[in-house]
């Protein structure tokens, strides 16, 4: 058994040495064959008195992990340590060990239980934490503009809607500007799609560093976007787009040219109670159509 333990320490070693250097396949196929061959030697020349053999259950759950094997070997590969684990008992009940202090072996058996349970919780914490981040990646995924970051159309109607019904219950005013980047077709042809790209993700950055946390921005189609401003009514809406335009022109660059000027036109709604999105967004467009027809980078408010 000394043997055993010498060889245990080197192959733990090796596994973690494995883990670090992101071999996790690997790791884990070491560590279970370690513990494997640990438990039976154990169980034959020991006995099953100390309980090494409970570090099978532990392997089993550790061996599902191993993602280099498809589930039906993954399966077979873990129910191969709980069939050991039962032939041990079948086979090595009667083996025992005249220990030196007898005294210590329950403590010991006791012991040995617990720290195998370890394992097995690191691998349903594992498990949750794959599968919470997968979901929060999943989220973001459905819910963000993978270009801009801003919140996608899907998840800016969901918001958006929210804030409406809640805004008709309390009847804080509510409004929405449409926005569209003039002549953008121009930017792409004159600079590239990259510099167009870049352009969207200058303008989300700006609209972010020009708005309130509570404002609901989104890219809401190629390069529109829509603003949703709760607590604001239209007249307000309006000035406080007006104002921040006056900032577009110098904070919104392109990267191959600085000089080019880049300008939008919005169109402006307050959302009135009793008025769904969608007509509040038919109406944003019709006022954005007004301010494209005016010769573009102005803002329109949309009467009621
Ligand atoms: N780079 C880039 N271009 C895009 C993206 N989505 C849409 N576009 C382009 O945006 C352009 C929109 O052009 P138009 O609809 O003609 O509008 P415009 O040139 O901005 O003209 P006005 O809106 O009338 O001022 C098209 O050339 C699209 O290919 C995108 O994600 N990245």
């Amino acid at each position: 058994m000394a043997l055993i333990n010498i060889a245990s320490v080197i192959a733990w070693g090796y596994g973690l040495f494995l883990n670090g250097k992101g071999r996790q396949a690997d790791a884990i196929l070491v560590i279970c064959t370690e513990v494997w061959v640990h438990s039976v030697c154990a169980a034959i020349f020991l006995g099953l008195e100390v309980g090494f053999q409970h570090y099978l259950w532990a392997i089993s759950a550790l061996a599902i992990l191993n993602t280099r094997l498809n589930y039906l070997y993954a399966s077979f590969y873990s129910l191969s340590f709980i069939l050991t684990f039962a032939l041990l008992y079948l086979l090595c009940a009667d083996v025992s060990y005249q220990y030196k202090y007898s005294e210590y072996v329950e403590a010991v058996h006791f012991i040995n239980i617990m720290v195998a349970g370890i394992p097995f919780i690191i691998s349903m914490m594992v498990i949750r934490f794959i599968s919470v981040t997968q979901e929060d990646a999943m989220a973001k995924l459905a819910s963000l503009d993978s270009l801009t970051g801003l919140y996608n159309r899907r998840m800016a109607t969901e918001i958006s809607l929210k804030i409406l019904q809640q805004a008709s219950r309390s009847g804080e005013p509510v409004s929405m500007a449409l926005g569209d980047i003039d002549y953008f077709k121009k930017i792409n042809d004159s600079f590239g799609h990259a510099e167009g790209d870049h352009v969207l993700c200058e303008v989300a950055l700006f609209f972010r560093s020009r708005l309130r946390e509570a404002d609901i921005i989104s890219r809401w189609g190629g390069e529109e976007f829509l603003i949703v401003l709760p607590g604001v009514d239209g007249e307000a809406a309006y000035s406080k787009i007006n104002k921040i335009c006056q900032f577009f022109e110098k904070e919104v660059r392109l990267e191959s040219d600085t000089s080019y000027v880049a300008q939008m036109s919005f169109g402006v709604v307050e959302c009135t109670p009793g008025v769904t999105f969608g007509e509040c967004l038919k109406r944003a467009d019709e006022a954005l159509y007004l301010s494209k027809e005016q010769g573009r980078n102005k803002v329109t408010l949309s009467k009621n």
